[in-house]
């Protein structure tokens, strides 16, 4: 039993997995986290391994707390992973974002896969059939281009998301309403046609806290699965396992 957790740059969320299934998820903010992992483990006394994917901002310190308890692990760029990466920078290429590559290349084989997580950021992560991690990209997530009309003028005010009624919005609110929702869900499809243009064939996987939301809305017909993320950090952990 292992207990797996992605601290992301909005939220923390965990998993415990026996195998391949999921027990039981969670969802806490960052200064819940001690506490969080406390309970979880009360609950689960049999996880053996924690296993941690980190691009938000906690001290390693509030998992090493645990050590005499189980082994903790951090994933790292330094870990092995089933593709082959041909990022420029690959040392600055989100732990997250490898991660939920090396889940698409593990559960999809062969094939060429593009990852979408819209959480805090929209991140786009491109894999080719022959395990080619090619890059994508990372553009302002839907709660981030409230927050940043609001933060970066001096009028707008900052909303909670909302479905626009028109893409014509007729005030302010219904203005900002069309901009950020029509504008998050155009980008994604345009992203999505402009692959389809240059790739006859590719799965979509498709992720993060907006996913359900989006997968409503989109044009494009893509089922969202919530808990990419954190299946993908037990599968690549049992990839490094199998490959050390
Ligand atoms: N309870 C919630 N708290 C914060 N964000 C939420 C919540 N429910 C849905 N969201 C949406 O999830 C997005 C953040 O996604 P998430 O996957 O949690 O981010 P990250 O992995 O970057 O921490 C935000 O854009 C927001 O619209
Ligand atoms: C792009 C991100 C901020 C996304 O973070 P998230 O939305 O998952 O919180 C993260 O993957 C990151 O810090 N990446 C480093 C830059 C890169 O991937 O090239
Ligand atoms: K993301």
């Amino acid at each position: 039993m292992i207990l797996t957790v992605d601290v992301g740059n909005t939220r923390i969320k965990a998993a415990v997995f026996e195998g391949n299934s999921v027990l039981e998820n969670f969802v806490f903010q960052n200064n819940e986290l001690e506490t969080a992992i406390e309970k979880i483990l009360q609950k689960f006394k049999n996880c053996s391994d924690l296993v941690v994917a980190s691009v938000g901002n906690v001290e390693k310190q509030s998992f090493l707390i645990f050590e005499n308890r189980l082994k903790v692990h951090f994933l790292t760029h330094e870990d092995k992973f089933p593709f082959i990466n041909k990022y420029a920078t690959p040392k600055t290429l989100g732990i997250d974002r490898m991660v939920l590559a090396s889940g698409a290349t593990l559960q999809y084989p062969r094939q060429n896969r593009l990852v979408i997580d819209a959480g805090t950021c929209i991140t786009y992560d491109f894999i080719d059939e022959n395990d080619n991690y090619l890059g994508g990209a990372i553009s302002p997530g839907l709660r981030l281009r409230y927050e940043a009309l609001h933060n970066y003028t001096a009028k707008l005010p900052l909303l909670s998301f909302e479905i626009p009624e028109e893409y014509i919005g007729n005030s302010t609110v219904q203005a900002i309403h069309s901009g950020v929702v029509n504008g998050f869900v155009y980008e994604i499809d345009g992203f999505i046609d402009e692959y389809r243009s240059d790739y006859s064939n590719f799965i979509i996987i498709l992720t993060g806290g907006d996913a359900e939301f989006l997968a409503k809305r989109l044009k494009n017909t893509i089922f969202a699965n919530s808990n990419f993320l954190l299946e993908s950090l037990s599968q690549t952990f049992q990839y490094k396992i199998d490959n050390d």
